[in-house]
């Protein structure tokens, strides 16, 4: 496994804000929300904005705001917004319509400060589930799933990432994946909602934390009484010992942390299970592994 890769200091912040149903003015609130942003002292060397800013996150209604990466207008706006303020980007997520197969994925890109496109994360897990009396959600109906897992550097923060994109957080490998090729931080922008986010958005991020002691950054939408779906709010960043540093309401907000790579070594030379993992046993679990009933 690598070393960590992290910034002794990086500022980072999370712009909390929802969409509705004009994508023009969606693009105009996430302008203002990185203005609003970097106007905050410390300046953040990186901003985090939520799963599909730019469009309602509505299986039905994807189709309507997708546009092509790195042509489309969204993605042309935020590298203009990175380079402009030289300030490192995580795209949150948009509808992507891939022309070659004719697809639409919900698609996460990144910025570097020059504005340079530097990753691109496909949701590989789409969300489908059906909770009697809850909730019922297929993006498989619209969406195709993306076929990688994302792992990126930004030479101009020292920092290398992960990154996956909200349902993704439920299947640790990503993660892992991510953390054993050297990142410090992985970033998850997602909507939970209101009848899985009070049970499970928390317990998820400390979990993706502190199972490869790195830290963890969730941005979400605000809620939106206006809107259909309801997310849950509460984007946080928790560090590598499973500590929320900052959490936001479910209204529209920034919030701001600073990551500090003396605190990721601390974490992992006192409990170093990073290199106390036992591959000899169980490196393949999707194979029927050997297992002892003894
Ligand atoms: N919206 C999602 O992709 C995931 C979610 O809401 C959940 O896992 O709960």
């Amino acid at each position: 496994m690598s070393a960590v890769t992290l910034s002794k200091s990086l500022q980072v912040a999370l712009l909390q804000f929802h969409a509705g149903a004009d994508k023009a003015a969606n693009l105009k609130k996430v302008t203002e929300y990185i203005t609003r942003a970097l106007a905050h002292t410390p300046k953040p060397d990186l901003l985090v904005l939520p799963e599909c800013f730019q469009s309602p996150y509505a299986v039905d209604q994807f189709k309507n705001y997708a546009e092509k990466i790195p042509d489309g207008e969204t993605t042309q706006l935020l590298s203009q917004l990175a380079k402009k303020n030289r300030v490192a980007i995580i795209g949150g997520s948009i509808p992507e319509f891939d022309e070659s197969d004719g697809g639409l994925y919900n698609t996460s890109v990144v910025f570097n400060p020059a504005g340079e496109v530097v990753a691109k994360h496909r949701k590989v897990h789409l969300f489908d589930i059906s909770i009697p009396g809850g909730i019922t959600f297929k993006e498989s109906d619209s969406l195709k799933p993306g076929n990688k897992a994302t792992v990126f550097e930004v030479p101009e923060l020292e920092t290398v990432f992960g990154l996956a994109i909200c349902y993704d957080i439920r299947f640790p490998e990503l993660a892992m994946i991510a953390s054993r090729r050297g990142a410090g931080v992985m970033a998850y922008p997602g909507a939970f909602n209101t009848v899985t986010g009070p049970k499970f958005w928390t317990k998820f991020a400390v979990a993706r934390a502190i199972d490869n002691q790195n830290y963890v950054l969730m941005c979400s939408p605000a809620r939106n009484p206006a809107g259909g779906y309801q997310a849950y709010g509460h984007s946080m960043v928790v560090d590598p010992s499973g500590n929320v540093l900052v959490e936001a309401g479910h209204d529209e907000d920034i919030v701001y942390a600073e990551l500090q790579r003396d605190v990721v070594e601390e974490a992992r030379r006192n409990i170093p299970i990073s290199v106390q993992r036992r591959f000899d046993i169980y490196d393949d679990v999707s194979k029927d592994p050997v297992v002892s009933a003894l």
